[in-house]
């Protein structure tokens, strides 16, 4: 027998882990999902309680796990039509199944090597190291019990082809519906506005999180999907990056401006808030008539998505008088998923001592081990010790 022939393409790795927030299931999952989601971040009680009545609104239930279950199926799919017989697992941070419950279960199957991916297309704290983090801690804990795992995981994607391609295909879906037609009147476009959305996250988080740091990264994004969409217009909408989600204390800062006050500036035919206008984009001083958003910072329809985004900033936009509309999130685009195979494959290439080459268009790889100091974590003055880590230098 050839032994090649059977080796699977992942080898060595036993399984594939995407390791995601987590959300509740139901109402009485609400609150002990709060606090998990809160605990210890200085995450104020009525910012908890505001983002509980989100949830309860949604009869308790995030959308982000039946989201996670179908990307989950999918990359399997992909992963199983590129020859490997990997299982594809899921582990949240907030809520089950829980980091530790799942690596705890693929242990009790005799898989060691576990092969990470992020839920986060984009390096932060939160969307990089804290789940570097909740590995680290999960694997100490286990490492008590005698059952040692080894974990690498793959880089940050949004840089990749598929991501790019599905995120501007929904772009200009939307853009299309707002301005009327195929490529719209020019008219039309000329008082509309794209406003891509991501998480709003601490101004000090943004600056640990690069270089290129994280509204960097997001920059990269908005002026690739931009370019494209000049390239299959004739034109290039306008365009601002703004934020959603913001929570923490009232007097630290994080980045701006928010979705809801950015509309608000725009109807009031203000400058814009965002960074669009550095890219030379401008509609001009006039009120803006349409606003196209598109929540790039979100591979899927989480509650942020579907509150922040579909609930509370169309309300806003409609008590402006603004047109509004949401562009889809990429969710299971198998041109995404594509791309998501490769970055997996990266990682068990390196590993099997292979020249591992990105994905051509990808706008530019980064590492998937992480350098030193890589999304370091803010530390308070009485912030417990640093927890520790895996896929990274330290
Ligand atoms: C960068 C980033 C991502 C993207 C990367 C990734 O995907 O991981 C993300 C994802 C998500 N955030 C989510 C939910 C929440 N985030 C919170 C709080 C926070 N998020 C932060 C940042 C991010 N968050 C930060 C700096 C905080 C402050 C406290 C802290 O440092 O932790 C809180 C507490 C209440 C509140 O303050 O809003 C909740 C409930 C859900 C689930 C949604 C669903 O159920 O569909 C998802 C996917
Ligand atoms: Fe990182």
């Amino acid at each position: 027998m050839n032994p090649a022939a059977t080796t699977d393409p992942l080898a060595p790795f036993d399984a594939v882990m995407y390791v995601t927030y987590g959300g509740p299931n139901g109402p009485d999952d609400v609150l002990p999902f709060m606090r998990n989601a809160t605990a210890g971040r200085g995450v104020p009680d009525d910012r908890l309680i505001e983002v509980a009545g989100h949830y309860q609104r949604f009869g308790g239930v995030s959308p982000i796990n039946e989201r996670n279950e179908e990307l989950r199926a999918a990359l399997a799919a992909e992963l199983a039509a590129r020859g490997s017989a990997l299982p594809v697992v899921i582990g949240n941070r907030n809520w089950h199944p829980f980091i530790k419950d799942t690596l705890a279960a693929l242990a009790a199957e005799g898989k060691r090597r576990i092969l990470v991916l992020l839920a986060s297309a984009y390096a932060s704290y939160s969307g990089c190291r804290q789940y570097r983090e909740d590995l680290g801690v999960a694997a100490a804990e286990l490492a008590e019990a005698g059952i040692e795992l080894t974990f690498a995981k793959a880089r940050p994607y949004y840089t990749t082809p598929g991501f790019l391609a599905a995120a501007t295909d929904a772009t200009a879906a939307a853009w299309d519906d707002l301005v009327g037609g195929d490529s719209g009147s020019e008219d039309r476009a000329a008082d509309s506005r794209i406003a891509f959305v991501t998480h709003s996250i601490p101004t000090s988080m943004n600056a640990n999180a690069g270089p290129p740091d994280y509204v960097a990264q997001h920059l990269a994004v908005c002026e690739e999907i931009v370019a494209r969409l000049h390239e299959r217009l004739g034109y290039a909408p306008a365009w601002d990056l703004v934020y959603c989600s913001r929570s923490g204390p009232e007097h630290v800062p994080w980045l701006e401006p928010d979705i809801n006050d950015h509309l608000s500036e725009l109807a009031a035919g203000g400058a814009a808030g965002g960074d669009g206008a550095a890219g030379g984009a401008t509609s001009g001083g006039g009120a803006v008539r349409g606003v196209v958003a598109v929540p790039m910072g979100f591979t899927s329809d989480h509650m942020e998505v579907v509150f922040d985004l579909d609930v509370e900033a169309a309300e806003t936009a409609a008590e402006l008088g603004l047109e509004y509309r949401r562009a889809a999130t990429v969710g299971t685009d198998e041109r995404f998923v594509s791309s998501l195979a490769h970055v997996v494959q990266e990682v068990a290439a390196a590993e099997q001592g292979q020249d591992v080459e990105a994905e051509p268009g990808d706008l530019g790889p980064w590492p998937a081990r992480c350098r030193a100091g890589c999304c370091a974590a803010v530390r308070h003055p009485h912030a417990p010790a640093p927890r520790p880590t895996v896929c990274g230098a330290d």
